[in-house]
């Protein structure tokens, strides 16, 4: 089942300026429609209780709300997809657990988990990273502008219609040259809900990704 997938993709974050609910209503206040609520230090009774009140602002504002991780909480919560942050999951078993109706997201470091992942019928693929960032320091090289040039060049040679989006340290003047690869789009933690201005910040993603 082809599913759809938005352009830009805003990550919630433990970040001392804003709550992950506080940062999914500014994100939705500002046109966000699709949120992915990625925290990885609560227990479920605390997971659950900031997914149902950013279900409801999901719901509001006509947003997709994507979990990190968390399968178990599939059906407690109106939650829409997850998005697997281990690169060696089973999709085809998460698939099976999680049903055709739940979007699935996978990552990858490499152009080979990519094609391994679209295989395995993800219904998007975060690839990174783009570059440095505090969000989730990794050892994995910095993809890069070429990174993705090279990597998009051999999912269309091999026809593998998989939407790939740029992640990890993507700032605003990235959105351009990215895009230019011909990935599908954005996701984006650190240069909007660190931002000042958190909204003029997603603005700003937004109106460059149009
Ligand atoms: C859309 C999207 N893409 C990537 C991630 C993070 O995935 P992760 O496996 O943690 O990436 P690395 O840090 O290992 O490069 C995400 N949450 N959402
Ligand atoms: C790469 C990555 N790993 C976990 S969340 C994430 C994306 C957020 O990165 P940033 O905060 O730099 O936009
Ligand atoms: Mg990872």
């Amino acid at each position: 089942m082809k599913k759809f997938i938005e352009k830009l993709h805003f990550i919630t974050h433990d970040i001392p300026q804003h709550t992950h609910i506080e940062q999914a209503q500014i994100a939705c206040h500002a046109g966000a429609k699709w949120i992915q609520y990625r925290c990885l230090t609560k227990n479920d009774e605390e997971l659950l209780e900031d997914i149902n009140a950013i279900a409801e602002i999901c719901d509001d504002w006509g947003a997709t709300l994507i979990v990190t991780d968390h399968i178990h909480l599939n059906g407690k919560a109106d939650i829409q997809g997850f998005h697997i942050e281990d690169m060696d999951a089973d999709f085809i078993k998460i698939r099976e657990q999680l049903g055709e109706a739940i979007t699935i997201g996978g990552s990858s470091n490499t152009l080979n988990g990519l094609i391994r992942i679209a295989a395995e019928g993800v219904d998007y693929a975060g690839f990174g990273p783009f570059y440095t960032t505090t969000t989730k320091p990794n050892n994995a090289p910095l993809l890069g502008i070429t990174g993705y040039q090279t990597a998009m060049q051999v999912l269309k040679e091999k026809s593998i219609d998989l939407p790939v989006l740029a992640v990890g340290g993507v700032t605003l003047s990235d959105v351009d040259p990215l895009m230019a690869t011909g990935i599908f789009g954005i996701a984006v933690s650190a240069a909007i809900n660190q931002a000042e201005d958190m909204r003029a910040a997603y603005l700003d993603f937004y109106d460059q990704l149009k």
